[in-house]
């Protein structure tokens, strides 16, 4: 039986999920918050604003009629920026069932009670069962995706079903799909990564090399996992797809729209000179915001994170922030391998 899935965002990465889809014979419908996008999809078959250049397959209805956009469909995968993430689902839950399949791949946090989205999801739509939820993360650029170059993703479900369900049904052979079961650790490596390419775009920008991005990554990588395993993560996530593979593509990608924005904050603009040149969304920011209190709520050491929230929030200059990571007291690289170092012993 073909399968039929709603597409519940047509940005960038609604769009190119919604494309996987319909190459794997899949019946897509797919929501747009603008009518203009709507009308554009059926006169042209394109999304020219998120996906330039790119013909979308006939089997992908647009609409801008939530209710519509789901009616009937067995599963449905949310793909809206966080900051939209809790009303959409909030609107999305007068018509879910709870026998629905929902998936989402969104990578951020809540901004206002700092959770991740799939308890959002939980908070929002009641019937949902958590054995039904699941999130696609990691290295994966709309851009490439659209233009079917090879691509792989995490698809991670507390429930094994759910998770070879989603893997089944978006794997091909231009998007292969790994399962696992840490929704934890698959949530929190896509939100937080996003920081770590603000910082290395801003590295760029300021004129620094390859030592410096290579530094922010891997001390990056680092604290990601520290805040990640206080969160109840599985460590052995971020050295995966969803923590260190997302990591390098979003820090080392010119399609990030993470790193341009930090690339532009390091060549001297403003926060708000960034934000109107772009028209795509910058989740970095928001996350920036969420890691910094999470950090100081859970004690969790997160400098990268606190040198970009004082840079994004505080007034300081990049230059200056880098001043601050450089100069901090020394330490040891792993404390913990220090720790269990027999010859290390005072
Ligand atoms: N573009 C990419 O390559 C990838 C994006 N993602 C994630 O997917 C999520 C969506 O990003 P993109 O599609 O790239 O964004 P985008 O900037 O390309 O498009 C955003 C879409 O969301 C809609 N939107 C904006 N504000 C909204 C709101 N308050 N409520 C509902 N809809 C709203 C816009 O109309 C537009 O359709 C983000 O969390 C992003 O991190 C994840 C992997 C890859
Ligand atoms: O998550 C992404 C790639 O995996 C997209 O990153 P940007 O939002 O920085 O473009």
């Amino acid at each position: 039986m073909q399968s039929s899935v709603a597409v519940i965002g047509a940005g960038s990465w609604g769009t190119a999920l919604a494309m996987v889809l319909a190459d794997n014979g899949c019946k897509v419908s797919m929501w747009a918050r603008r009518q203009e996008v709507v009308d554009e999809i059926l006169s042209e078959r394109s999304n020219s604003k998120y996906l330039p250049g790119i013909r979308l397959p006939e089997t992908i209805y647009p609409t801008a009629d939530l209710q519509h956009a789901i009616k009937g469909h067995h599963y449905v995968l949310v793909a809206v920026p966080s900051v939209g993430f809790r009303n959409t689902m909030r609107e999305l839950s007068a018509f879910l069932s709870s026998d629905v399949k929902v998936i989402h791949a969104t990578k951020g946090l809540d901004k206002d009670n700092l959770i991740r989205l799939s308890q959002v999801m939980l908070e929002e739509v009641p019937q949902l069962k958590p054995v039904n939820l699941a999130v696609l993360t990691g290295p994966s650029h709309a851009e490439e995706v659209s233009r079917r170059s090879p691509t792989t993703v995490v698809v991670a479900s507390q429930n094994r079903v759910t998770a070879e369900t989603f893997q089944d049904l978006f794997m091909n052979s231009y998007f292969r799909v790994y399962t696992n079961p840490d929704v934890v650790g698959a949530e929190l490596g896509g939100a937080l990564k996003n920081i770590i390419a603000l910082g290395a775009g801003i590295s760029d920008g300021l004129g620094f090399g390859d030592n410096a991005k290579a530094a922010l990554m891997t001390r990056g990588l680092m604290e990601i996992s520290r805040l990640g395993l206080q969160l109840g993560a599985a460590q052995m996530t971020f050295a995966g797809l969803a923590g260190i593979g997302d990591l390098i593509v979003t820090c080392t990608s010119k399609h990030s729209r993470n790193w341009r924005a930090g690339y532009q904050l390091g060549q001297g603009k403003t926060i708000d000179e960034v934000l109107s040149s772009m028209n795509m969304v910058v989740e970095g920011i928001y996350a920036t915001k969420a890691a910094f209190q999470l950090a100081e709520r859970h004690q969790v050491e997160m400098p990268i994170t606190t040198a970009i929230h004082s840079v994004l929030f505080e007034g300081r200059s990049p230059r200056a922030g880098v001043e601050d990571l450089m100069g901090r007291g020394k330490t040891h690289e792993m404390e913990e391998v220090a720790r269990i170092s027999m010859s290390w012993e005072s």
